[in-house]
């Protein structure tokens, strides 16, 4: 599918995406790019953000990248500030980095959980509030977009990022409430499983179960994310705000990663 969107469809407008140095970061940094936005992307590996820089530039697009880790708000508040010089204050914000692992819950340590948490659901916030306050408020405009996980049933497998993306479903419909004042938008994209550098990291049967539990029968791309991620940060969604948008198959009104065993009539 060719890009549907008007090509200065972002024109004038700065851009951050987390975690845009690979998959679905990518695909939306790129999208927005193209369409006019100057972007800045973040990610903990300098090498990984530096590929992705020359992949931007060379599509012209003006980028700014510094390595961030989401987790740690000092770092957070240099990254924002180092945007504004660079390419002037953000009007779009995507927090789509974060990650997990598969565990059952009886298996996660405590340090597991906690890195889960402090990644998909503090990093999220520590990014939301600076970018809000330093450049969303003053100029009473602002998108952002969070990209969670489809918990609509929880997240069996997986609990730690199941509860993290929750708590990023509900800090979406407050601070949509709360920043309404500030013309500042906030929804957030539920993807199901996308084949992606992220999923490429996941046993390929686990992958396979998912595609079967998909009424689609198949994984989304980062590019269909980047589409949704694209109208949901244009002037077409200026009305939306608070919701979570899943794209996934169909993948949250059907079938089950998790199969559940009958009692052992033996306990
Ligand atoms: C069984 C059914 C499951 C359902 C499967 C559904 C099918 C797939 C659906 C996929 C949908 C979602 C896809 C995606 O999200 S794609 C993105 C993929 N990328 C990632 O997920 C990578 C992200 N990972 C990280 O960024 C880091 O590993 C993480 C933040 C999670 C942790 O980093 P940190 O540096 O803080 O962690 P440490 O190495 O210091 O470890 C801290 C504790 O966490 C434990 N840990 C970390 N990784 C793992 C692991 N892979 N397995 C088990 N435990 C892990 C680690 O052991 C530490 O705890 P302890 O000190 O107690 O050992
Ligand atoms: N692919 C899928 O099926 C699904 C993905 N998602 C979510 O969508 C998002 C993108 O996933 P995808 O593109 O597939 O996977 P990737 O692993 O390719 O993307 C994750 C990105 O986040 C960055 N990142 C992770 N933790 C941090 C951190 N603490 N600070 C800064 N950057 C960080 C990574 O860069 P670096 O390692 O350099 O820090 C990487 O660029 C993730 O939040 C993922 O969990 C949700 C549902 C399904």
């Amino acid at each position: 599918m060719g890009n549907i969107f008007r090509a200065s469809l972002f024109d004038g407008h700065t851009a951050i995406v987390t975690g845009g140095g690979s998959g679905i970061g990518l695909a939306i940094a790129t999208q927005l790019g193209e369409l006019g936005a100057r972007v800045a992307i973040l990610g903990r590996k300098a090498e990984r953000l530096e590929t992705a820089k020359a992949t931007l530039v060379q599509r012209g697009i003006q980028v700014h990248t510094a390595v961030c880790d989401i987790r740690e708000p000092e770092q957070v508040a240099t990254f924002v500030d180092g945007v504004a010089h660079a390419l002037g204050p953000a009007t779009i914000l995507v927090n789509n980095a974060g990650g997990q692992f598969p565990t059952t819950a009886e298996q996660v340590t405590a340090r597991g959980w906690e890195a889960v948490v402090r990644n998909n659901l503090n990093g999220t916030f520590f990014m939301t509030q600076a970018v809000a306050t330093k450049h969303m408020i003053p100029a009473r405009r602002g998108r952002i977009l969070n990209i969670i996980a489809n918990v609509r049933r929880g997240f069996p497998g997986m609990v730690h990022t199941g509860a993290a993306r929750a708590g990023v479903e509900n800090l979406t419909k407050t601070l949509a409430v709360e920043w309404a004042q500030y013309n500042v938008q906030v929804n957030a994209i539920a993807p199901g499983v996308i084949k992606s550098s992220g999923t490429d990291q996941y046993p390929p049967e686990l992958l396979e179960v998912s595609r079967k539990q998909t009424p689609a029968k198949r994984l989304g791309t980062p590019e269909e994310v980047a589409h949704l991620a694209t109208y949901l940060t244009s002037d077409a969604a200026s009305f939306v705000t608070g919701e979570t948008w899943y794209i996934d198959g169909g993948a949250n009104l059907w079938g089950d990663n998790w199969p559940i065993p009958d009692p052992d009539p033996a306990m």
